[in-house]
């Protein structure tokens, strides 16, 4: 397929489908579920409903015009090896972990695998084909074969969702300006750890300084894919 121009601030954008993926980050009910570890630890959740909508179309319109979808998951074993004790700055930062501390009934429900905080919404659904990774850290980037994956694949430009836009989204999306990827991201596919100013201040950092902001609706007109519903 030949290469695309998306309408995107600060400019518009061309890239081609064969060096894209759709990254779908940590859609998980920790992140967007009431009674999640967000909800739990006082985060409004309240709004991702929407965002998932956006995020099924966005799949959609992948598929179709045959991009790769990546889905990550964020968390660690039922153990929490994998979060890093308090030599690690995770111990000390993660806001999962420091409820688990105040909350002892909590402990081994937040963000641990094979439990129901740490699985996608039921909602999205990954399909054969799609390819979904575990990560112990807010950039999808480390400790991970993300990096590996992309560059086996010749893929240069990623388009991003899920939550949240001003800590996993915007560290990948980061990490990947870094290794020489362009990150578009989708805003209305994407919502914020926090207050309404931290999405607009994610959005900000991306458009000015890391990449891309463009919508679900754009992102499917351009690939010419008709999306499961019509953005009202
Ligand atoms: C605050 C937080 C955000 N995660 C994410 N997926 O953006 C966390 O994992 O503690």
């Amino acid at each position: 397929m030949k290469d695309l121009t998306l309408e995107a601030r600060p400019e518009a954008i061309s890239f081609s489908p064969e060096q894209s993926a759709l990254i779908v980050v940590d859609m998980q009910n920790a992140y967007a579920s009431k009674g999640g570890y967000l909800d739990l630890a006082g985060f409004d959740v309240s709004a991702t409903g929407p965002v998932i909508e956006k995020i099924n179309i966005a799949v959609s319109a992948a598929r179709a015009a045959g991009i790769p979808v990546i889905w990550f998951q964020n968390g660690w074993d039922e153990q929490y090896v994998e979060a890093g004790g308090p030599g690690s700055p995770n111990w000390h930062k993660s806001n999962a972990l420091k409820t688990m501390r105040q909350r002892p009934e909590l402990e081994g429900k937040l963000l641990a695998k094979g439990g129901w905080d740490y699985q996608l919404v039921d909602a999205l659904k990954p399909e054969p084909g799609d390819i979904l990774l575990p990560k112990p850290r807010y950039s999808g980037f480390f400790n991970t074969p993300l990096d590996s994956i992309l560059r086996s694949r010749g893929i240069r430009q990623l388009f991003f969702t899920g939550i949240a836009t001003n800590v996993c989204v915007e560290s990948t999306l980061r990490d990947g300006f870094f290794l020489e990827y362009f990150g578009i991201v989708l805003e209305d596919a994407t919502h914020q750890a926090g207050p309404a100013f931290a999405q607009q201040a994610a959005l900000f950092n991306i458009e000015t300084f890391f990449g891309w902001v463009s919508d679900v609706q754009t992102f499917c007109d351009t690939l010419d894919t008709k999306p499961l519903a019509r953005i009202a």
